[in-house]
């Protein structure tokens, strides 16, 4: 029997590298897995990527099997235009898409709510080593859509709320993986993570947002410059995660003017918009 889900990546409302609490909403563009029961081993394969680190999507499907009580062979394979280690939480989306995969190519795709199935994801990247605090904040937003906020320190969900915005992306050149993120650098900056999960409990995302990105980017040693170039047509814009793609949300017109800006830069554009429905199995 074939599995197959797709889980959508996320941008940073609040980093959780300095405090353990995030915040994460989840957008239009999607990392999808096929699981199949073949073979002895479990064996991961990333579609266009051969080299990639495949680690994580083979701990998700075992993390899947263990809590069934399953052994067996498994091939899985992802495939998706979001970069990976580009700060959109592509190894969330996989993580999440993979469990998801793997609990229908077992024919059990009800044996867990979707926040269990997150919180599978998660263990699993905690084993892959590809996360510093887990990351329950971007794999909780990509498997419910909307926006979460969480405490990472206990895979808590502490809110979760939908959000209607037009959303613009960029993407630079090159990579940051989170894991290599400078943390000590990070819980520095801990009392102004503190002002942004206050607004962001309070539901001023936006705000929340660009204050974390006025702060982490600096932290992360990134720059603040494509966020000056954002404001002040954007309602909020943010370094993503660990960098180095940043987010800008607003209505649509806005979104269209951060692009044109954004456009000039290296590297590429998105132009997406929020996502509220969550992981799904296809
Ligand atoms: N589409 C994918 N398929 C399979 N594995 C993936 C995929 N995307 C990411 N990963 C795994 O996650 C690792 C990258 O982790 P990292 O957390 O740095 O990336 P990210 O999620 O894009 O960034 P961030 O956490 O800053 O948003 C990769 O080395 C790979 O092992
Ligand atoms: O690896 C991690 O623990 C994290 C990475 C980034 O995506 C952050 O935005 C997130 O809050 C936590």
């Amino acid at each position: 029997m074939d599995g197959r889900a797709r889980a959508p990546a996320a941008g940073t409302v609040l980093n959780a590298l300095a405090t353990g609490y995030g915040s994460a909403f989840a957008i239009e563009e999607y990392v999808t897995a096929e699981v199949t029961l073949e073979g002895e081993t479990v064996h991961g394969e990333i579609a266009g990527h051969p080299e990639a680190d495949t680690t994580l999507i083979e701990a998700a499907a075992r993390a899947v099997q263990a809590e069934l009580g399953e052994t067996g062979g498994l091939r899985i394979r992802t495939e998706s235009d979001v970069p990976m280690a580009g700060g959109l939480k592509s190894s969330s989306a996989a993580a999440n898409a993979t469990v998801l995969a793997t609990l229908s190519a077992l024919g059990q795709a009800d044996a867990m709510d979707r926040e269990a199935a997150a919180r599978l994801g998660v263990e699993a990247a905690r084993e892959a080593g590809v996360t510093v605090t887990g990351a329950f904040d971007d794999a909780s937003a990509s498997m419910l859509g909307g926006l979460t906020i969480t405490d990472n320190t206990a895979d808590q969900l502490l809110d979760r709320d939908t959000v209607e915005w037009a959303v613009a992306v960029w993407i630079p050149p090159e990579q940051a993986f989170s894991a290599d993120a400078d943390v000590d650098r990070c819980q520095r900056i801990a009392p102004v993570a503190e002002v942004v999960r206050d607004l962001a409990e309070g539901g001023q995302y936006a705000t929340a947002m660009t204050i974390n990105g006025l702060a982490f980017a600096p932290a992360l040693q990134q720059s603040t410059e494509p966020m000056i170039e954002a404001l002040p047509e954007a309602d909020g814009v943010s370094l993503s995660g660990t960098g180095p793609s940043y987010v800008a949300v607003g209505d649509e017109s806005a979104i269209e003017t951060v692009l044109d800006r954004w456009g000039k830069r290296d590297g590429r554009t998105i132009r997406t918009r929020t996502q509220n429905t969550g992981a799904i199995i296809e």
